[in-house]
């Protein structure tokens, strides 16, 4: 299986950059992984929250592939510990999916077409967290899911 994180909008931030390119790299050993940035709309002045959305919606769905499996990244999704985590990773790896791709949103969330084609949402904490800072959350804890299944010494329980 694959896994890969959508995200939209490059990380101009070197410092936040630096360490998700470090889990990035950890990650990999375990897993074959895909990060895949779609850039920020250009001329959004003149477009709503909602059409803004939509547009972002239209460019997701078009990097999605037929047979993915799709989680939303989202406050509201379900909450599971990293122990929980690690085994909703194995449970998919075991499922024989190709891919499960994790999309996180952009700066006001999903439009409607791409919670219609969801699998499923997964939150982090029921706070909000930047769409920037997320995606290192997020590949932490996926680093931090596949040193648990391999029992690794880099969780604490
Ligand atoms: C600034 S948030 C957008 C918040 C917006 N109110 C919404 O309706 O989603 C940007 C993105 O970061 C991700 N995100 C932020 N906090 C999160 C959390 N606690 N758990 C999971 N994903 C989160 C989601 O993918 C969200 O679309």
């Amino acid at each position: 299986m694959t896994i890969k994180l959508l995200a939209i909008g490059k990380t101009d931030n070197k410092d936040l950059q630096a360490l998700i390119d470090d889990y990035q790299k950890r990650l990999g050993f375990y897993i074959k992984f895909e990060f895949e940035i779609i850039p920020d709309l250009k001329k959004v002045k003149n477009l709503s929250e909602e059409q803004q959305k939509q547009k972002e919606g239209e460019l997701i769905l078009n990097k999605l592939n037929a047979t993915d499996v799709l989680i939303l990244m989202d406050e509201n999704g379900k909450q599971l510990d990293s122990v929980g985590f690690s085994s909703y990773l194995q449970k998919h790896m075991n499922s024989g999916i190709k891919r499960l791709v994790f999309l996180i949103g952009g700066p006001y969330g999903f439009s409607p077409d791409v919670y219609q084609k969801a699998n499923g949402k997964l939150s982090l904490s029921k706070m909000t967290f930047s769409h920037q800072m997320i995606r290192l959350f997020m590949i932490e804890q996926l680093y931090r899911g596949f040193t648990i299944l391999r029992n690794e010494p880099y969780h604490h329980r």
